[in-house]
């Protein structure tokens, strides 16, 4: 990892994502400390860190929800905060915890993720009904969002993120809800995206997950990156779970926990 500005000549090899010196304060807590990375075009990368680590506020400076304090980022070469417009366009975001407009039915909202984005109308409803039946949805088209679930929620805002065809797709918690088989069908759409060139990034507390879906993988912090690299690289021969522990630390006893106990 380097603090200089990615190869931003078109011809080269720019990285799907570049971020550079990141940081970002919410009064006293610093929730991301400085941080760069690169992530490579083509990349299955995993962002994985405890509860409260800073990743949904990285992906949100990275993705341009967020106005970071300091540091830059650059979508396939385009600077996300000096060309909001051109780089939004290269992403589809997955955000945790943003409000859709839930009064919407699951249709028209995919539908309108694609008018939003300039989409003809023949394209969008073609591709709604595609990713409707993709996601297993098309049962429940007609219904407002507000009436889904958890799980369908996720996956309508996932299919809302995928309309345009996007080159990056950044997800947080992608799974957080999604029952198995529905996981599974999510996993293959990801898969077949990535081995026809497109980068996902993806964060996960699912150290499992994690390991057997991504070929790069960052644990971050306390706001920090401990480690970044190739899946292989950064579980050195062990497991994700068990490098996760050692970087990471904070087992915690359940010593004062007594009461609990039943027997
Ligand atoms: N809008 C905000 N105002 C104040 N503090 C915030 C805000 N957003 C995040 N934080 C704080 O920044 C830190 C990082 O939060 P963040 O949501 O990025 O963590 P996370 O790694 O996504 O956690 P989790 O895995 O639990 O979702 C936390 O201490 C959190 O309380």
């Amino acid at each position: 990892m380097t603090d200089s500005a990615p190869v931003t000549d078109p011809s080269a090899a720019a990285p799907a994502l570049a971020i550079r010196g990141l940081a970002k304060r919410f009064g006293p807590k610093t929730a991301v400390n400085g941080i760069s990375l690169d992530v490579p075009a083509g990349s299955f990368y995993g962002l994985v860190g405890p509860n409260g680590a800073g990743k949904t506020t990285l992906l949100s400076l990275a993705t341009g929800l967020l106005r970071p304090d300091q540091g830059q980022v650059w979508v396939h070469g385009t600077d996300v905060w000096a060309q909001p417009v051109e780089a939004k366009r290269l992403m589809g975001i997955l955000p945790d915890g943003v409000r859709l407009f839930d009064r919407l039915t699951g249709e028209q909202l995919v539908t309108y993720a694609g008018l939003l984005r300039g989409m003809d109308r023949d394209t969008v409803s073609s591709r709604t009904k595609d990713l409707l039946a993709a996601m297993d949805l098309s049962a429940d088209a007609g219904k407002l969002v507000v009436d889904y679930s958890a799980g369908m929620t996720k996956k309508i805002a996932l299919a809302s993120a995928l309309i345009h065809a996007p080159r990056l797709l950044v997800l947080d918690e992608p799974f957080e809800a999604v029952d198995p088989v529905s996981a599974a069908n999510i996993r293959d759409i990801l898969a077949g995206y990535v081995s026809s060139g497109g980068t996902v990034i993806v964060s996960s507390h699912v150290m499992d997950l994690v390991q057997r879906m991504c070929d790069h993988v960052a644990v971050v912090a306390g706001g920090n990156l401990l480690a970044a690299g190739t899946v292989d690289e950064v579980r050195g021969g062990g497991s994700l779970e068990d490098r996760f522990v050692s970087l990471v630390g904070g087992r915690t006893h359940s010593e004062g926990l007594e009461w609990l106990r039943t027997s």
